[in-house]
């Protein structure tokens, strides 16, 4: 058995011309990687002839080197006694968010999903926080997507015997107890030391659906193997301009189990978040699936440190290769308008979501609550309407929001940022108690509008002329949802 490096042995290694890293307590040589790295060269030679594990995790799934690292390269462990720990100079901001967590709400204080979301301002870290949190540009969709839903007004029936309500339904094929699916949001580890497991663990109390991310912090197997058996999970794909690393991950994902192949068709490019960019996101860039390290501005925040591999070539022509590699339903999740919805149906695809990425893409681009109230009216005339099955997602914070998309015509919701921040606040416990919220929410609603299963739900339950009537603001202004969002620039006002 070969001794352990030292610190010292690994310290010598501190320049671009030879660079170790230390990574859970193994050393690594990445010098030859430096100019392949997607994040770029800088942000590892950071960490060159150092630990780099605390910078590394939150970004990278466990099983990144052993994938991607050729084995020569691979040092062997370290006796991390012998490492010197680098003083961290003291950073005040971070000294104020230690002390705002230790006065924190309890977990029982937080009512609804934006709860979730003004606690998490207060206590994440501040790259984590810009990242989560972050809209495209003047983050006007991310803002449309929750006041869109206020546009709509229940017309509800009274006198109907609602004893028992029944809010489960069929997804895909898959009976769930509520019709919602915790949707892909990137780099779970952000927020959380669980990352993505912590929502697997979350959505399998609830027996909802967790739909994987491509960019997760977590390895895509770490993430399958948390799940129970039976637990059914969904893929979320950003295609590789390497079409075979791309049909690995399909084919692996369905060997796996996988009940759901979402392939994202509304991000040739990741938007301009600024929030994200603001923090000058400086680690490392996920997911090495990059054949060729381009230099990535690190000015660009995370999401474009870890996106450099996507392809914005992806057309409607590639759909018939996605079909033939897998048995999985293929779902376009970033449909933006009918015409594409029927091209959809046409091509042979199982569903779509109408979704804007959360306003984290086209900036201006129309709610997905909005786009589904162009779309059902057409398909319907043309007798498509369950022709294939139609998600939306985006601002979705109340059960009133889910019913209103399900009686409008969608099959669920997808719901993104709320159970990232009921984790960063709370961990399992916040996830648990924000979907159970959303149950408790969507009975009593299921009650007051006088449906007692999902298949009462119908158009004639809502009015949504307000969606139609274009962008004048008719919405009152929705004061939640302002606490939580950065609108405010003054200092971040006290936990509440
Ligand atoms: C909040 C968030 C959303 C992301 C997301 C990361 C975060 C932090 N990321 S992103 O880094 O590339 O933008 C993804 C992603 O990996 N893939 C994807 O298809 N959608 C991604 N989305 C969009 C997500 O799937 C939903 O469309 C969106 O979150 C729904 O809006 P709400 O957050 O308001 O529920």
């Amino acid at each position: 058995m070969s001794p352990k490096l030292t610190g010292a042995d690994v310290a010598q290694h501190s320049s671009a011309d030879s660079c170790w890293v230390i990574v859970h307590g193994r050393a690594y040589d990445v010098t030859e990687f430096l100019p392949e790295h997607p994040g770029g060269s800088k942000i590892i030679l950071k960490y060159a002839g150092k630990d780099a594990t605390e910078e590394f995790d939150p970004i990278h799934p466990r099983d990144t080197l052993d994938k991607y690292l050729d084995r020569s390269k691979h040092l062997g462990e370290v006796d991390m006694q012998t490492v010197k720990v680098e003083a961290k100079d003291e950073d005040p901001e971070e000294a104020a968010r230690l002390e705002r967590i230790e006065r924190m709400p309890p977990l029982e204080q937080c009512y609804n999903l934006m709860d979730f979301e003004a606690v998490a301002r207060n206590v994440m870290k501040k790259t984590a926080w810009a990242y989560y949190s972050s809209g495209a540009d003047d983050e006007i969709t991310m803002r449309e997507n929750h006041s869109a839903f206020h546009k709509v007004w229940f017309r509800p029936r009274v006198l109907v015997d609602v004893e028992k309500v029944d809010m489960s339904t069929t997804m895909l094929g898959t009976k769930v107890d509520i019709p919602f699916y915790v949707t892909a949001t990137a780099l779970g580890k952000l927020g959380h030391a669980e990352g993505e497991v912590c929502l697997t663990k979350g959505a399998r109390k609830h027996n909802v659906i967790q739909m994987i991310p491509t960019l997760a912090s977590c390895s895509f197997d770490e993430i399958m193997d948390a799940a129970e058996p039976g637990q059914v999970q969904w893929l979320q794909l950003y295609v590789n301009k390497n079409r075979e690393i791309t049909k690995k991950i399909v084919e692996h994902a369905e060997a796996r189990g996988c009940k759901g192949l979402f392939i994202t068709v509304d991000a040739p490019q990741l938007g301009r978040r600024e929030k994200d960019m603001r923090s000058k996101f400086s680690d490392t860039g996920s997911n090495v699936q990059a054949q060729s390290g381009d230099n990535v501005d690190r000015s660009q925040g995370a999401a474009r440190a870890i996106s450099s591999f996507i392809d914005p070539g992806l057309s409607w022509k590639d759909i018939p290769w996605f079909l033939s590699i897998t048995k999985m339903p293929i779902i376009l999740k970033g449909v933006q308008r009918v015409e594409d919805v029927l091209r959809a149906i046409e091509v042979g695809v199982h569903g779509v979501v109408l979704s804007n990425h959360g306003g984290r893409q086209l900036d201006t681009a129309r709610s997905g609550i909005e786009v589904l109230a162009e779309v059902m009216p057409v398909l319907r005339q043309q007798g498509l309407e369950t022709a294939i099955e139609i998600y939306i997602d985006g601002g979705v914070r109340r059960a009133t929001d889910i019913l209103k998309a399900l009686c409008l015509g969608a099959k669920g919701v997808g719901i993104g940022r709320p159970f990232l921040f009921a984790m960063s606040a709370y961990g399992l416990a916040g996830v648990d108690r924000a979907m159970a919220l959303l149950k408790e929410e969507m009975e009593m609603n299921m009650r007051l509008i006088g449906a007692a299963s999902i298949a009462d739900l119908n158009p004639g339950l809502v009015d949504a002329r307000g969606l139609m009537g274009g962008h004048v603001q008719t919405v009152p202004v929705d004061t939640l949802g302002l606490s939580a969002y950065d609108a405010l620039s003054g200092p971040r006002e006290q936990a509440r």
